[in-house]
């Protein structure tokens, strides 16, 4: 707790999404410790809400169904899901932290709370500045083309027009899709997509950049270049997660890996070391 509450007055513009932290396992590792902080992560839980849907216990049992209905009971209504499990931890300027775990572990719904997109059930994330989170799914329009995407991902990231107009010969080159720019992003691979929403995202400066499996699907070149990149915005003293099944990118881009295991933090440290253990 003392710790917590020193790290939160050197904030500098905490973006506080809930209340009161509470006592706190949060360790850091990775960038030094005099470093500023700039996510802090207490104890925190996210649970689902699945509507409509019933446990494995409650359904597909004719027995439970005749009981339901001779207690004149209707289908059971909500189910939760508990995808983060009292998870804390603190992050720092030129840390660039690599979330690993098996299917189902929490990784992208960790990024989505830090990001602000899903209310803590239990505890608090405080953020410096607003994060942005570029996921796989990330909010370009398919029906516009790249050129229309790109011009408002600028606007939407808070860019000038003059800062578009300067930054937008730069994007393309980056994102190497040539003379697909002027397509719709429907004709476009996956790959494709990935590689322009990732160069629209890094064109500016984050303060807290979250990554979602967007360099997994881009090839070789692709991936140097953007870890190039990720270790350019780490100088830039920002802070970059990066969740990726592929551990070889996770190791060559991280200076520090999280290891989430059913929703709890089960190793955070150095990436040779979690990711030794990980694979033991
Ligand atoms: N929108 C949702 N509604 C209900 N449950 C969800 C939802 N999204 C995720 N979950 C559940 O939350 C848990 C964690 O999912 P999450 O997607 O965060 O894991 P992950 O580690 O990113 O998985 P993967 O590696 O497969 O992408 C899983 O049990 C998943 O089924």
């Amino acid at each position: 707790m003392a710790e917590l509450t020193k790290e939160l007055s050197q904030m500098a513009h905490p973006n506080e999404q809930a209340p009161e932290p509470e006592a706190s396992g949060a360790a850091a590792a990775g960038a030094p410790e005099t470093a500023a902080p700039t996510v802090i992560v207490d104890d925190l839980h996210i649970v689902y809400r699945v509507y409509g849907a019933a446990s494995a216990a409650q359904k597909g049992n004719a027995a439970n169904a005749l009981m339901r209905i001779i207690k004149r009971q209707g289908r059971p209504q909500m189910k939760e899901v508990h995808a983060v499990k009292g998870v804390s931890f603190i992050a720092r300027h030129g840390d660039a932290i690599g979330i690993i775990g098996r299917n189902g572990s929490g990784k992208s719904t960790l990024l989505r709370a830090i990001a602000g997109l899903l209310p803590p059930h239990k505890g608090s994330v405080y953020t410096d500045g607003q994060p942005s989170l570029l996921g796989v799914n990330a909010a370009l329009m398919k029906e516009l083309t790249g050129e229309r995407n790109i011009v408002l991902g600028c606007y939407a990231m808070g860019m000038s027009p003059t800062q578009v107009r300067e930054r937008y010969e730069e994007i393309v080159e980056f994102s190497g899709i040539g003379e697909f720019v002027q397509f719709p992003m429907s004709t476009y691979s996956s790959g494709m997509g990935a590689r322009l929403r990732f160069a629209i995202a890094s064109a500016k400066a984050h303060n807290v950049l979250l990554i979602d499996e967007a360099l997994a699907t881009g090839d070789r070149d692709f991936k140097r270049k953007s870890q190039e990149r990720i270790h350019q915005m780490r100088k830039e003293a920002g802070t970059v997660f990066l969740v990726a099944h592929n551990l070889d990118v996770i190791e060559e881009t991280c200076n520090r890996v999280i290891w989430l295991h059913k929703g709890q933090i089960k190793m955070d440290g150095d990436p040779a070391t979690v990711l030794a253990a990980y694979n033991s």
